[in-house]
């Protein structure tokens, strides 16, 4: 299937998700994201959630590694709508956080860190497949901001829902992920 059939698909599944089945997918979500090694990371990059639009809760992972793993920095993405590009912010006493125009909770001031600092995304995706590759809402913010990063970023999808077999329109500018956390399991590529 292509990008453009899989994001309605998705983005239909998601809206079909009663408050109560997306409040415990969530918590699964988050037992899942418990297993993971973060042995190797001292920067993380996590995306504040569109809660409207049923996006993994990542409020729950962000309380989880402040209380857990306090010598983990947050960043947070900006995104810069003009360019489709992103800037990351230090989750410190600088940050101040407002919603844009798309509902997306973003810095608005603080401390930006050099992309090269970060050892692990978490990615927003409305559909992933089994070799790794992601649909996003289709702007490639994140596939520009990959590549400013080192070579070595873990990347890590959060998804409410299964692979897919295959996505056919994956791009020259399309990085695999190596894992998929969801709520029943770990998806490694
Ligand atoms: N929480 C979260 N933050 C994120 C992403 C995400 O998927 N989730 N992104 C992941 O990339 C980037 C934002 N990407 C976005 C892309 C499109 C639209 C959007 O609302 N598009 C409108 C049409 C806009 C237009 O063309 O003028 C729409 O789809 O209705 C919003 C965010 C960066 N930050
Ligand atoms: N590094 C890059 N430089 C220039 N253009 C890029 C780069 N990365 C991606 N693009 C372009 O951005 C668009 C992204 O489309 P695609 O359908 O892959 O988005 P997506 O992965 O679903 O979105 P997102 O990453 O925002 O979640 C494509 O037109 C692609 O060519």
């Amino acid at each position: 299937m292509t990008k453009a059939e899989l994001r309605k698909i998705y983005s239909n599944k998601r809206k079909a998700l009663s408050a109560e089945d997306y409040a415990i997918l969530n918590q699964q979500l988050l037992a899942q994201f418990k297993t993971v090694d973060f042995s190797c990371v001292k920067y993380i990059h996590i995306f504040l959630p569109i809660i409207s639009r049923r996006e993994p809760d990542t409020y729950l992972i962000i309380n989880y590694l402040k209380a857990n793993h306090p010598n983990i920095t947050l960043v947070y993405p900006q995104c810069n709508f003009a360019g489709c590009s992103m800037e990351s912010f230090v989750d410190d006493t600088d940050l101040q956080l407002a919603e844009n125009q798309f509902g997306i909770t973003e810095p608005v001031a603080g401390n930006i860190i050099n992309p090269d600092n970060i050892d692990m995304i978490l990615l927003p995706l409305l559909a992933f497949d089994k070799r790794g590759y992601r649909v996003g809402y289709g702007k490639g913010f994140y596939d520009r901001f990959i590549a400013r990063c080192r070579t070595d970023v873990q990347l890590v999808g959060l998804s409410l829902f299964e692979p897919m077999e295959h996505i056919d329109d994956v791009n020259e500018y399309d990085r695999q992920m190596h894992r998929c956390i969801m709520p029943d399991r770990v998806w490694d590529v």
